[in-house]
C-alpha cells in the first residue's frame, strides 16, 4: 500500500533520513522505533507532504505523492495525527473533529464519519460541547486521533500517541488502535514506548543512522537481543551484564 524507498530528508544542511526503505501493506499496524532524535517524527511529517524529500520516492496505492503538498496528500487517504495533539484548544471538541472533515472527499460524509468517531470514543460524544482544551490528556489524545479519523484515511500515521499519558489512557488509546485496525484502516505508529508498540504492531521497523537498521514482526524484534537492549531495557542479565 504504501511504499518508501530511499529517502531523503533533513532540516537545511542536515540530512536526518539517509535512504529509508520501507513497506506497508494494506491493514497492517507497522511501528517505526528508534532512539530519541533519531528521525521518527521526521519520516512521517516527509510522508505527509510537511517536509519536502530531498531523494527517494513514497508511492501509496501505486500512486506516487513524494513531493505532494500535505493538503494533497491527505485527499490520497494518508493522514497524519501530529506528536503533542494540536487541537484548537478553545473550540469545542465536536468542531475540533469537524475541522478534520475539511478535505473535499471527507466534507461530504462528515455526519457519518462523526457517528464512527462516536462509535470509537464514546466519550467524545459526552464531552462534544465542552471545549477542547478542558479535556484531559487522554481524552484530547482522543480527540486528536478522531480529527484525524475524519479525514477518512485509508492509512492512518500516529506520532507518539502515548506520550505523556497515565497508564489507563494508554490502554484505552490503544484499544482504540486497534478498533480502528479492526474498521479496516492501516496504521503506522512512531511511539517511544516500544514494548507497547511492538504488542500491537504486526511488523515492525528500527531507524538508525538516518535508516533502517532492523525489521521484523513484532514478536521477532521483541525476542531480538539487540533490540530488547536497546529499547525494551531487558536482556541485560541474560548476558551476565550489568545495568550501569
Ligand atoms: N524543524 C527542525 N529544524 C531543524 N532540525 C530539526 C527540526 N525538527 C527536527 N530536527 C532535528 O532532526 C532530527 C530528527 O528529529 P525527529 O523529531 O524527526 O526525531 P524523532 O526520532 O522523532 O525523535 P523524538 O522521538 O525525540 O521526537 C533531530 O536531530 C532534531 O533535532
Amino acid at each position: 500500500m504504501l511504499s518508501v524507498r530511499n529517502l531523503h530528508a533533513g532540516y537545511g544542511d542536515t540530512e536526518v533520513l539517509q535512504g529509508i526503505d520501507l513497506d506497508v501493506n494494506q491493514g497492517e499496524v507497522v511501528a517505526i522505533i528508534g532512539a530519541n532524535g533519531v528521525g521518527k517524527t521526521t519520516l512521517l511529517r516527509t510522508i505527509s507532504g510537511l517536509l519536502a524529500p530531498t531523494a527517494g520516492s513514497v508511492t501509496f496505492k501505486g500512486q506516487p505523492i513524494g513531493g505532494m503538498a500535505a493538503h494533497a496528500v491527505v485527499e490520497h487517504g494518508v493522514v497524519m495525527v501530529p506528536e503533542g495533539r494540536r487541537l484548537f484548544q478553545r473550540m469545542s471538541v465536536r468542531r475540533n473533529l469537524e475541522v478534520g472533515a475539511y478535505v473535499g472527499r471527507a466534507r461530504p460524509r462528515m455526519a457519518e464519519s462523526l457517528r464512527e468517531v462516536y462509535d470509537i470514543f464514546p466519550i467524545l460524544q459526552e464531552r462534544g460541547a465542552q471545549l477542547a482544551g478542558t479535556l484531559s490528556g487522554g481524552q484530547q489524545q482522543m480527540c486528536a486521533i478522531g480529527r484525524g479519523l475524519m479525514a477518512l484515511p485509508e492509512l492512518l500515521m500516529l506520532d507518539e500517541v502515548s506520550l505523556g499519558l497515565a497508564p489507563i489512557a494508554v490502554k484505552r488509546v490503544y484499544e482504540a488502535v486497534r478498533a480502528i485496525r479492526d474498521r479496516g484502516i492501516t496504521l503506522v505508529i512512531v511511539e517511544q514506548n516500544v514494548s507497547q508498540a511492538l504488542r500491537v504492531a504486526d511488523r515492525a521497523y528500527v531507524i538508525g543512522g538516518g535508516r533502517v537498521v532492523l525489521s521484523g514482526t513484532g514478536r521477532e524484534l521483541s525476542n531480538n537481543n539487540d533490540v530488547r537492549r536497546a529499547y525494551l531495557g531487558l536482556g541485560l542479565h541474560e548476558h551476565g551484564e550489568t545495568i550501569p
